[in-house]
């Protein structure tokens, strides 16, 4: 297969102190070649002076990775320029004239796909190792880089491969003598994938909270101190604190980390009856950000009633006592609660080693990698519906059963995108940096 040689800029566009552009095509040879880069050792860094037509260009190192042991499995090169702009320009328009085309976002990865050098997911994880801001995203990355999801979708899918094979030697070679054989030999192979794929499905879409940000939700009645403590927590005055009761009227988002997570923090409206259409639409939007969290902190002020807040607060919100400065009330009995005072920063240290515990009970490891994608939920959840259909289609026909498995297996190979992908290429490489 011959495609365009590709260049892109992988580094961080703008004044730096090096730039690397990298190229991918049957024409990276050539096109060192005539900027002056060459006799390159394989894999191994080189000081040429590149230029074109006579004009200096730069000083550079210069790798070339020859085919196919490269990222992208082409002959691959990188230039280490002078991270100028005129410089990184000029190379660019250089490679332009030599025929090297710039590329689209994600084009090396997809090439490194394309080339069987790594798997969809793999690929995904590509993005995701970029995107990552906190050491648990980072490292959530990593593993699906290493091939432990990739791993997983493979092995759910060679069980359903065997029971196919099972069932596809049933309808070859019927057994007249014993009838049942077939449900008896493929039904305890089908039997514990689907309880593999409900598993990996019921994790609470903790990959999903590692990747997005974990939803951290403050409510409370009005004036209760959750304004105070969304700064406290962010550590900026961010939200607008007065005595007047009902100031926040919008939901206020913050991103932060908390042990190593991302998470989004929002501030809401105090929750309270009101006849001012503003306020109102203010404590709606309180209630259906709560809705939509992953954990809410109720916030409760000395002496706040048993009002709207104490109404909608549910079990497992952590419960948390403000203005301890003012006054102590007891915490109820039937709750956990932390006290704090954003006045004299007492007890937001505990806070926030609760919060770092709740965090990693939450998020971190199960026995199964997490599945960090919709697309890949999506997925899985369409091949356990079509292993359940061909477990219950088992007792009755093999050929129906036979066609439940065979769509099963295909749901799971467009994870990876071991078949039949041209259509989700697009939505996977679409979101990638340029350069990637
Ligand atoms: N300068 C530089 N740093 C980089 C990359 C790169 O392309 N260039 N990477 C790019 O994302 C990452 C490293 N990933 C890479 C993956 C495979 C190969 C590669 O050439 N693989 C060959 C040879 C393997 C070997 O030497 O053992 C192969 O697999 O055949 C290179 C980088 C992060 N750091
Ligand atoms: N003494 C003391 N006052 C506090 C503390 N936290 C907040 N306050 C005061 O309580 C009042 C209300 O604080 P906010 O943070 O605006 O309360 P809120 O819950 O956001 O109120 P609404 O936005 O109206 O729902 C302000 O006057 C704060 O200064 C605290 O820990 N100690
Ligand atoms: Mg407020």
């Amino acid at each position: 297969m011959t495609s365009d040689t590709i260049f892109a800029l992988a580094t961080p566009p703008g004044r730096g102190a090096i730039a690397i552009i990298r190229l991918s095509g049957s024409g990276t040879g050539r096109a060192l070649e005539t900027l002056g880069a060459s006799n390159l050792k394989p894999r191994m860094a080189s000081l040429r002076a590149l230029g074109m037509d006579g004009h200096a260009l730069d000083q550079a190192l210069v790798l070339r990775f020859p085919a196919p042991n490269s990222y992208t499995g082409e002959d691959c090169a990188e230039l280490h320029l002078h991270g100028g702009r005129a410089v990184v320009e000029a190379v660019g328009e250089a490679l332009v004239t030599l025929g090297v085309r710039p590329a689209e976002p994600g084009e090396f990865t997809r090439r490194a796909f394309e080339n069987g050098r790594m798997d969809l997911a793999q690929a995904e994880a590509v993005a995701d190792l970029i995107d990552a801001e906190t050491t648990a995203q980072a490292a959530q990355a990593l593993g699906q880089l290493d091939g432990a999801l990739s791993q997983a979708y493979a092995g759910f899918r060679r069980d359903l491969l065997k029971a196919l094979a099972l069932v596809e030697a049933e309808i070859d070679f019927p057994d007249e003598e014993v009838p049942d054989n077939l449900a008896r030999a493929a039904g305890p192979v089908l039997d514990s994938l689907i309880v593999d794929l409900q598993t990996a499905l019921a994790d609470g879409r903790r990959g999903e909270r590692v990747r997005e940000g974990y939803r951290i939700v403050l409510i409370g009645e009005t004036n209760a101190g959750k304004s105070s403590l969304f700064n406290a927590l962010v550590a900026r005055e961010a939200a607008i604190v007065t005595p007047i009761a009902g100031t926040t009227r919008d939901v206020l988002d913050a991103d932060l980390v908390i042990g190593g997570y991302a998470v989004t923090l929002s501030d809401t409206a105090g929750l309270r009856d009101s006849n001012d259409p503003i306020e109102v639409e203010g404590v709606r939007r309180a209630r259906a950000c709560a809705e939509h969290a992953d954990l809410r902190l109720w916030v409760r002020a000395p002496g706040d009633p048993e009002g709207p807040a104490a109404r909608f607060a549910r079990p497992e919100d952590l419960l948390v006592l403000t203005k301890s400065d003012l006054d102590r009330p007891a915490p109820p009995a039937d709750r956990h609660a932390i006290s704090v005072s954003t006045r004299t920063g007492e007890g937001l240290g505990a806070l926030h080693d609760w919060l770092a515990a709740r965090l990693a009970t939450d998020l971190s490891g199960a026995d199964f990698p997490a599945v960090t994608r919709e697309r890949h939920r999506r997925r899985l959840t369409e091949a356990l519906a079509s292993a359940q259909a061909a477990r219950l289609a088992l007792e009755v026909s093999p050929e129906l059963a036979g066609d439940d498995l065979r769509r099963a297996a295909d749901s799971l190979a467009r994870v990876t995108g071991a078949i039949g992908v041209e259509d989700i290429l697009g939505e996977v490489f679409s979101t990638f940096c340029i350069g990637k």
